[in-house]
């Protein structure tokens, strides 16, 4: 078997996985469940029909497996599902309405089975606790509402009691708080839980989980797919351990706004698809007032590349397949032919045309009605794009706005980033988010990263506000797993000092020609710098084997790449920032960061595209040299912090051997301090030497002007080349020296010639 096929999310392969980083005690305890496939009946598991490598369900307790207790929730559709289900009768339950979920694979007798899976205990608050303090899993209500301004009575006595008039106290900034219920109200230890009260999700949705292999979820999981599928007030009635505890489900009314910060690789496209198809389900249950389920898009899933939004749509189909839910992502291309058929229709219908065709933009403070065009909308349940492309989509009035109550946002913080502070997308993301809010009465949005920011955390609390000024805004939740902003501390990180630019490309040289463990994403900070490096290092790996990818090359040749890169047949992808979020290769070993990341975050999502899904034995190795110090340190500092967490990790398993002394923290000791402006301008140029085509013109990051294409070009190599810098000074010196020697020979001859051509015309006489 070609072992770089296993580096394929989409390969279509059934592994299964290694256990995602929930330790022992998160996970249930391993009691492999004897199912009645061990005496002859069909089971549960056969009905998943995972024939190769089924996953073990692990249950919580045996009294609660035993019990198989129908779970009563007075009158809520789930408890006359689970009522049926007890009594054995089939499940008829329609609040999933759509007509090719459930029972759609005709294996109805197999269907049934699914329910006899009796329902798995969910923790108890204790056990939970524990959990989440073992996991670090934090919830924060940043938006809690003000306090109430004091009553009419009370400022009477407050008058009487004071002589003399006192000024009226500042009303108190509202201050992030804690959730009474902090850590989380309930965890999901086990998917299998999914299948019964309090989440009962969709048989369908389930199969399509289970059939990717995922059995435990990872802790960004346990703790968010609860609060996504369940809403805020979502109350266990009953803690007592040995009973599945009831509970009221509240779907649509009291859902929450989420700001979730879980490190790369951690699991957060699943854990934002899985409640979003349920809530589809669920949501085509409900009907509009002509009898009928809404027709359009119901959820908007943002993303900052092509790239990304590609895999999100390739994940959220594996998903979906058999619940009829459609997915479709939102390209030129499609606009482009939506537009073009909306214009037909509104010519059909006679409408006036207007010059844009659709929605303008709010300006800051302005409401925008959404585009009344009753021309081609989007159909498609789940809509996923980039920014651009749904401003663009918005402009053109080709998504119907009022149908849509989902956003999410993948890499939330680059979304939510000012355009200014360099590869941010803050401008269209909010102008979406305003022209949503106006459009849809009812929108809550979740926002996913590795790296939250306080300015974005801050950005993300004024996003939301009340429809109603005189109701308190929906809640916005910030989850928070693991330590903040830090890299994975399972994989290697080394910060390598190759002193030069020639220096760097010995160093990867000497890297891949000696201990190269294929497959490889190789980092720079620009287009025309990776070209170079990807023409120097073309031939080092066997033909084909070393590849370019970046946002200058077309469509075509974008996705040939990513495939090549999926199969395995690419071994060292040269590559920008483009790839450096989100997209997810599971068996990336090395990454190597040629040219230093401008700030940490940049890092951590670099060093992300390894060691996904809690894999150990990913590597990341930082080039930098004696112009770096400034960038390296807030890396270095990261790089000290996963070490230590490390470390922390090692202790904890005293068989694993003493802990290494890490190699960042004494670099910390001499690497200078960095002024905060300083590293502003180096998250949105990166060090300013290796920008080719720009020049510094005066102090101050605006007045950093382009250079000529031509002046560019001339550049050639961009500062990667074998050649040395001594060795460069030299051939200069000595191609200077020749072309003055020639340039003398010229003039001397010039000279002579004029004074022989004196000479020697001897004139007419
Ligand atoms: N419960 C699970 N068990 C095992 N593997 C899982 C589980 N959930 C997700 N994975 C796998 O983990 C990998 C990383 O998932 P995903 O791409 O969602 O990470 P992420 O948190 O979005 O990362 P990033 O921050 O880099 O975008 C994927 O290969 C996915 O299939």
């Amino acid at each position: 078997m070609d072992i770089f096929r296993l580096l394929s999310r989409s390969s279509g392969l059934q592994h299964k996985r290694p256990k995602p980083p929930v330790s022992a005690a998160a996970a249930p305890p391993s009691k492999r469940r004897k199912t009645k496939a061990s005496t002859g009946t069909t089971t549960a598991l056969s009905a998943l029909s995972l024939t190769e490598s089924p996953p073990e369900i692990d249950f919580f307790a045996a009294s609660a497996v035993s019990t198989g207790k129908a779970i009563s929730i007075p009158g809520s559709s789930l408890s006359r599902r689970r009522k049926r289900s007890a009594n054995g009768a089939a499940d008829q339950d329609r609040s999933y309405s759509s007509s090719s979920d459930e029972d759609s694979d005709g294996d109805g007798g197999e269907q049934k089975s699914l329910l006899d899976i009796p329902p798995p205990r969910l923790p108890t608050p204790s056990e939970a606790h524990k959990l989440a303090k073992e996991h670090k899993l934090k919830l924060t209500l940043m938006n809690p509402p003000p306090p109430p301004s004091p009553s009419p009575s009370d400022q009477k006595k407050r008058k009487k009691s004071s002589k003399k008039p006192k000024p009226e106290p500042e009303p108190e900034p509202a201050k992030k708080s804690k959730l009474v219920d902090t850590p989380p109200p309930t965890l999901l230890t086990s998917f299998t839980q999914l299948r019964t009260a309090p989440y009962s999700l969709s048989k369908r949705l389930y199969r399509n989980l289970l059939s990717q292999g995922y059995d435990t979820p990872t802790p960004v999981q346990m703790a968010s797919i609860p609060l996504l599928l369940l809403g805020h007030e979502y109350t266990p009635s009953s803690s007592s351990s040995n009973e599945p505890q009831s509970t009221t489900r509240i779907r649509a009314e009291k859902s929450i706004n989420l700001l979730t910060c879980a490190q790369t690789g951690s699991g957060k496209t699943i854990a934002y698809l899985l409640p979003l198809l349920d809530w589809i389900l669920w949501k085509r249950g409900q009907l509009g007032k002509d009898g009928k389920p809404k027709a359009g898009a119901k959820a908007i899933i943002v993303a900052p590349t092509r790239e990304l939004v590609g895999q999100i749509y390739n994940e959220g189909l594996k998903l979906a397949i058999g619940t009829g839910v459609r997915v479709v992502v939102l390209k030129k291309a499609v606009v482009g032919k939506m537009k073009k058929e909306k214009k037909l229709s509104e010519e059909a219908e006679g409408e006036e045309e207007t010059d844009d065709g659709g929605v303008d933009l709010p300006k800051e403070g302005e409401s925008t009605p959404h585009p009344t065009g009753t021309g081609s909308k989007v159909k498609s349940d789940i809509v996923v794009t980039t920014p651009t492309m749904l401003v663009h989509a918005m402009k053109n009035g080709i998504l119907d706005l009022t149908t849509i109550h989902r956003l999410i946002l993948d890499e939330a913080d680059i979304l939510l980033e000012s355009n200014e502070k360099g590869g941010g997308f803050g401008e269209e993301t909010l102008s979406a988010w305003q022209i949503l809010k106006s459009a849809s009465s009812d929108i809550r949005v979740s926002m996913w990263s590795a790296t939250i920011s306080s300015s974005i955390e801050a950005l993300a609390a004024t996003m939301i506000t009340p429809t109603n000024p005189t109701t308190s805004p929906p809640p916005l939740i910030r989850l928070l797993t693991g330590l903040k902003n830090t890299s994975l501390p399972h994989i290697t990180h080394t910060l390598t000092y190759a002193s030069t630019e020639p220096g760097k490309l010995l160093a990867l040289r000497t890297l891949l020609t000696t201990s190269f463990p294929p497959p490889a994403l190789i980092f720079l900070q620009t287009v025309p710098r990776a070209t170079a490096l990807y023409r120097e290092i073309k031939y080092d790996l066997p033909p084909g084997r070393v590849a370019l990818l970046h946002a200058q090359l077309p469509d075509r040749e974008r996705e040939r790449v990513m495939e090549s890169f999926r199969k395995g047949e690419v071994w060292a992808l040269v590559t920008t920032d483009l790839l450096s979020r989100g997209v997810d290769w599971r068996g990336v070993k090395l990454v190597v960061n040629y040219d230093v990341p401008g700030s940490a975050a940049g890092y951590i999502h670099r060093a992300g595209r390894t060691g996904r899904g809690g894999r150990e034995g990913g590597e990341v190795v930082t080039f930098w040299t004696s112009g770096d110090a400034k960038v390296v340190r807030p890396i270095a500092e990261v790089v000290a912090q996963a070490e230590r967490e490390r470390e922390r990790l090692v202790d904890g398993k005293k068989d694993e051997g003493e802990p290494k002394e890490g190699s960042a923290r004494w670099l910390l000791d001499f690497l200078p301090k960095v002024k905060k402006e300083e590293k502003k301008r180096l998250k949105k140029f990166g060090v300013e030497s290796r920008n080719a085509r720009r020049i510094v013109v005066g102090k101050g990051m605006e007045k950093v002007k382009m250079k000529g294409k031509e002046e560019a070009n001339r550049e050639g190599t961009h500062g990667i080349s074998t050649v040395s810098g001594w060795e460069k000074q030299r051939v200069d010196r000595l191609r200077g020296a020749r072309e003055a020697s020639k340039r003398k020979k010229r003039e001397e001859e010039e000279r002579n010639g004029s004074e022989g051509d004196g000479e020697e015309f001897m004139g007419f006489d």
